[in-house]
């Protein structure tokens, strides 16, 4: 998961290791000089009139260009064993950072704030001779990554034991990219954590969707309410509602049509779920393999019926990460799980820094 990333990833730690390393040769070259100088400053001579005013003058151009409050900073930290990482030593690493996480089908601005976030840990940074510029390249980049991954976070099963039951999460998204599946995983994840289920097809758009959720629910053993191909979405969850509510069932998952977003039928429907049934959430399903796409859709299901937060499907097939990467950041909303293969269990709660851990260390 992710492979390609975490390459690039590591690419940059070398970049800025190779920067800073020259650099330290620069400034190791350059006290030597003024060692050498300095020597040199010392030998007794007489100067003439002539001679003193002209090395006032080069003392105070000296002054102007060398002991900017940079360099100062720079010299002091050498002479006490540090030296100190500039703007200008993390340039062309950091353009290749932003190559990569574009590369890696991060949406733009979250490469921005990532590498804004990367600049502003690491420009100024004293790092010790002997420490590792490795390791403080993995601290800017762990928290640059945490920071933009981890937006809207919060706790899922807190959430449901808290709610009052049945809690309702209805799933919407586009066809095909796993919905269906992820609706069967988390009667099963929520199963494991104690939770009793039914399940609701409110996809009465598309024929077979009864068929497909139907071998679900037979798999799980779990009820599935349904009605006839092209009736009232909404009034499916409802009834599911309903069944939950007689039944002492903990949660109601709520598939729906995942027609084009565009559509403007499809939003309507989604209105009325949410009129109707009055969601505890929404959940939105899309591939992390999407990419950009994926964000795009996100952003435009959200717009359309608010979500509470994304499902990223086929992550065990993504190594671009894009989509993990930058669907909190341009939503709002959290991702709360991944998806990782075809089986029941493979439904793993998104953890920011463990995936970014992973990524980095
Ligand atoms: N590798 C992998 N495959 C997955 C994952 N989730 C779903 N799939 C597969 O993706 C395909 C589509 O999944 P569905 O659940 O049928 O997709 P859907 O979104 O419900 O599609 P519609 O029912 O058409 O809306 C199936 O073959 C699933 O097994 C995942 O996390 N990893």
């Amino acid at each position: 998961m992710f492979d390609g990333l975490k390459d690039k990833l590591d690419s940059f730690r070398s970049d800025v290791e190779e920067s800073a390393d020259a650099e330290e040769a620069d400034v190791d070259a350059e006290a030597e000089v003024d060692e050498t100088e300095a020597e040199i400053d010392a030998e007794p001579a007489e100067p003439t009139t002539e001679d003193e005013a002209a090395s006032d003058s080069e003392q105070t151009s000296d002054d102007d260009s060398e002991d900017s409050p940079s360099r100062l900073q720079r010299a002091k930290a050498f002479a006490t064993g540090k030296v100190v990482l500039e703007e200008e030593d993390l340039e062309e690493p950091l353009w290749n950072l932003e190559m990569a996480l574009l590369e890696s089908d991060v949406e733009m601005g979250v490469a921005e704030a990532i590498l804004d976030n990367v600049r502003s840990n690491l420009v100024g940074e004293t790092k010790s001779q002997m420490a590792s510029t490795g390791n403080l390249v993995q601290d800017a980049l762990r928290d640059a990554l945490v920071e933009v991954i981890s937006v809207g976070q919060f706790d899922f099963e807190e959430r449901i034991a808290e709610a009052d039951k049945p809690v309702t999460i209805v799933f919407t998204g586009v066809n095909g990219v796993g919905k269906t599946t992820t609706i069967a995983k988390m009667a099963r994840y929520l199963e494991e954590r104690g939770y009793s289920s039914v399940l609701a097809n409110g996809d009465t758009y598309r024929a077979g969707a009864n068929e497909q959720i139907r071998e679900h629910a037979e798999a799980l053993g779990k009820r599935l309410i349904a009605h006839e191909q092209g009736g009232d979405p909404a009034a499916v969850i409802y009834d599911g509602v309903e069944y939950a509510e007689a039944n002492d069932i903990d949660v109601v998952l709520g598939d729906t049509a995942g027609r084009l977003h565009t559509s403007s039928d499809l939003m309507a429907q989604l209105e009325k779920i949410d009129r109707v049934v009055d969601p505890d959430l929404t959940l939105f399903v899309d591939e992390a393999v999407a990419g950009q796409d994926a964000v795009e859709r996100a952003q435009q299901f959200d717009d359309a019926a608010e979500i509470d937060g994304a499902v990223l499907t086929k992550a065990d097939a993504d190594s671009q990460g894009g989509a993990a990467i930058s669907v909190a950041h341009v939503t709002g909303k959290p991702v709360l799980f991944l998806g990782t293969g075809q089986t029941y269990s493979d439904l793993e709660r998104f953890d920011p820094e463990a995936l970014v851990a992973d990524l980095v260390d």
